[in-house]
């Protein structure tokens, strides 16, 4: 069955998909809408089925139900050359020179190898590893390696690149440059989308996030809409311990220090200010924090998936050494 509209803007329009395997219900009515040129991320914590959802955007699966369209297209393969993937398993051949490692993989995807192979010292070089070029896999850090697979990826110029928790195996370097790279697609039009466990890397990077837990996608959308789900925070610091203003604080306000933390009220600052001001609290600071990805996380997916995350690119980094 076809979807019933198409939307030329979109490089990915999923409803709905489901995949079991056995008694594992792995994706469990996931949809997606991700525009042309923009970049997503698909957060949420191992086993939460963010590589069987790529693996059925990309039509290495099927789904038991639902639909997807890719480019435009009913059926992925039919546009497997406009795509670059980078699977979560990493490997190449390691007596391979890297950029023939390259162009191997440009030609697996319909380049001629001569071409490919030029392409692939010419990807190198851009990104300040000419000099590994003529080296044997085996002979490069794990990091370049893998940084050499997705230069593989991107060899013949895909429309769509969609990358399996990319940053996983990444010192701090290498995740760096692997920002630049994501963020330089996409200014020339390139969509991608990729998946990964770290906020830091999502919250940094996208612009659109499907969070996942459990197979199911509670929330697709804009980051900025998924912080929005969540009041802000306002820190609010007097010179008053006390007086009849606190009453015009609400109720859930939670005192730290010489802080007091609440919910942004729905009526605005401005009613609260005045309070303040008429009531002598001396406001000595007051900021108003908007809530963080992971906050939001918390909100929509809950705690125990939340617990599951990696907060911040380091950490991820010391597990993956
Ligand atoms: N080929 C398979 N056969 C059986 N079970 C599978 C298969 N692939 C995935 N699963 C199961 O489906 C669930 C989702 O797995 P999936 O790999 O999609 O999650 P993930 O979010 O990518 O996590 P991770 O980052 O750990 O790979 C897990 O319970 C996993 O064990």
């Amino acid at each position: 069955m076809d979807f019933p509209t198409t939307t030329p803007e979109l490089a990915i329009e999923a409803r709905g998909l489901v995949k079991r395997f056995d008694e594992t219900l792995a994706v469990d009515g996931v949809d997606l809408a991700v525009p042309r040129g923009s970049i997503t991320g698909i957060l949420g914590p191992n086993g939460a089925g963010k590589t069987t959802t790529l693996r059925m955007l990309l039509g290495i699966i099927d789904p038991d139900e639902g639909y997807r369209r890719v480019l435009g297209h009913d059926n992925p393969r039919d546009v497997a050359r406009l795509i670059g993937y980078l699977p979560e398993e990493r490997g190449l051949y390691p007596s391979m020179k890297a950029y023939d490692a390259i162009g191997y993989m440009g030609a697996l995807r319909g380049l001629p190898l001569k071409e490919a192979r030029n392409r692939g010292r010419a990807l190198l070089e851009e990104q300040g590893l000419g000099h590994a070029a003529d080296r044997q896999i085996r002979q490069l850090s794990k990091g370049m390696a893998q940084i050499v697979q997705l230069l593989g990826t991107l060899v013949h110029e895909p429309q769509l690149v969609v990358l399996d928790e990319p940053f996983s195996g990444l010192d701090a370097i290498n995740q760096g440059k692997l920002e630049v790279l994501i963020r330089g697609l996409a200014d020339r039009g390139v969509t991608v989308i990729f998946s990964t466990h770290v906020i830091a890397h999502a919250e940094r990077l996208c612009e659109g996030i499907a969070i996942i837990a459990g197979g199911k996608v509670p929330f697709a959308g804009r980051v900025d809409e998924a912080r929005d789900r969540i009041p802000a925070q306002v820190r609010l610091e007097t010179s008053a311990d006390a007086g009849p203003w606190t009453a015009a604080l609400p109720a859930s306000t939670r005192k730290v220090g010489q802080f007091r933390f609440f919910p942004l009220p729905e009526s605005g600052i401005e009613p609260l200010l005045k309070a303040l001001i008429e009531g002598n609290a001396g406001i000595r600071s007051l900021s108003i924090e908007r809530a963080g990805l992971h906050d939001a996380f918390v909100a929509i997916a809950g705690e125990a998936a939340a617990a599951r995350l990696v907060t911040d690119a380091g950490q991820d980094e010391e597990q993956a050494a």
